[in-house]
């Protein structure tokens, strides 16, 4: 089993180190890591933030596990040599499609939420985001108009695109409670149009999942006002990044998010998968002890579910957190004091009373 490990920037590096800490907990056998650069620091090394021996050891491995790129120093460079860039080259290149953002509150925290805690309590959502379309993939550009500079980036989905994120919500609707509300903008939006009637297409062949539809305005207001209506939701990659944002605060904090990213391919093990937290390289708190390290944990228990078929690991790593929440193990973005390092200390220690 490969694992390709690219921490980045930022946070990336420190939230990274605490859940490699648990991953070596677990004692996989015949488990190899390989590390690689990406964002700022790739660029720093090797003048590019997706250097090609990062990509081919991501090609090379069972899984990918990702910190977070972005540094605010680079804002003024090129498009192509940003920091983000790697992220979003590593989705498109790898074919990684469907991004899985399980959003569900921990029992008894329901207080951490920024909801009302009677409101908070029923949020267990799951984004299915797709990921490799959209604006942010479409045609873009800068060019001089009567106003001034004009930027355009094309927002666009084909049939095909659609349908296999929407085969993919349906099976993930299927596992979970059969409720399915596609987010999208049909009323004004060409792109939306063709997405909902896509989608009630591939509704055919689920017929025990309901599907519903939302426009994305509505969904954003009843994510906060009542979250609990939702089961799985299916939209668009831009839909997907701010709906998503906006359940971590549903549920306490961006820093509790995992994610995993899906394609086709399938590994000796599982389907091949980059993980990462919902979260960015969150600069304003880098190299402070102040980020939470459950995200990057959780995204590892997403990793060792899906890439590497190891579903006991995977729960035992989920039950570590939850217990330590449950002791009442909190940073700063959760109103306690607990740092980086602590968390991880505790999720470990954790780990260690669980069969
Ligand atoms: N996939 C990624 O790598 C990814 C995702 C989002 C943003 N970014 C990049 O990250 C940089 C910062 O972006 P941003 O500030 O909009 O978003 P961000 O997610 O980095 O941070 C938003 C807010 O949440 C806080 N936060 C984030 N993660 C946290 C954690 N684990 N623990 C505690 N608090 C946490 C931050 O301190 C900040 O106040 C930008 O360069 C952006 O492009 C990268
Ligand atoms: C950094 C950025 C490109 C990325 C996105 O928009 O997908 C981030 O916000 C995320 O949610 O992973
Ligand atoms: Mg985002």
């Amino acid at each position: 089993m490969k694992i390709a490990v690219f921490a980045g920037d930022g946070i990336g590096p420190e939230v990274t180190a605490q859940a490699l800490r648990v991953l070596d907990e677990l004692s996989l056998p015949g488990l190899t890591l390989f590390e690689g650069d990406v964002g700022a620091v790739a660029y720093r090394r090797h003048g590019q933030p997706l250097p090609d021996e990062t990509l081919e050891m991501a090609r090379a491995a069972d899984a990918v596990m990702f910190g977070a790129v972005g540094d605010f120093s680079c804002d003024d460079l090129p498009r192509h040599l940003r920091p983000e860039q790697a992220i979003l080259g590593l989705r498109s290149e790898l074919g990684l499609f469907a991004n899985l953002r399980p959003a569900a509150g921990f029992p008894g925290l329901e207080h951490l939420s920024s909801l009302k805690p009677e409101i908070a309590r029923s949020i267990d959502v799951l984004v299915v985001r797709e990921l490799n379309g959209d604006v942010y993939f479409g045609d873009k550009g800068e060019r001089a108009s009567a106003g001034g500079r004009e930027g355009w980036d094309a927002m666009s989905y084909n049939e095909a695109e659609v349908r296999r994120i929407a085969h993919t919500a349906f099976r993930a609707a299927m596992g979970r409670g059969k409720k399915l509300t596609s987010v999208d903008k049909a009323n004004v939006l060409e792109t939306s149009r063709i997405w909902r009637e896509t989608v009630i297409d591939v509704a055919k062949d689920y017929s025990e999942v309901t599907l519903d539809h939302m426009y994305v305005d509505n969904a954003a207001m009843q994510m906060v006002k009542a979250p609990g209506q939702f089961d799985t939701i299916v939209t668009g990659n831009l839909f997907g990044d701010i709906l998503s944002d906006q359940a971590s605060a549903c549920v306490g904090s961006i820093g509790l998010l995992a994610s995993a990213s899906l394609g086709e391919r399938q590994t000796g093990y599982g389907t091949f998968g980059l993980y990462e937290p919902i979260h960015g390289s969150a600069p304003d708190i880098a190299g402070q002890g102040k980020a939470n390290p459950v995200a990057a944990v959780l995204s590892l228990a997403m990793l060792l579910r899906h890439s590497l078929g190891r579903e006991e690991e995977a729960v035992r790593v989920e039950r570590a957190v939850e217990g330590i929440l449950a002791d009442g193990v909190f940073g700063g973005d959760l109103g306690g004091n607990a740092t980086t390092g602590e968390i991880g200390d505790a999720i470990v220690s954790k780990l260690l009373t669980i069969s």
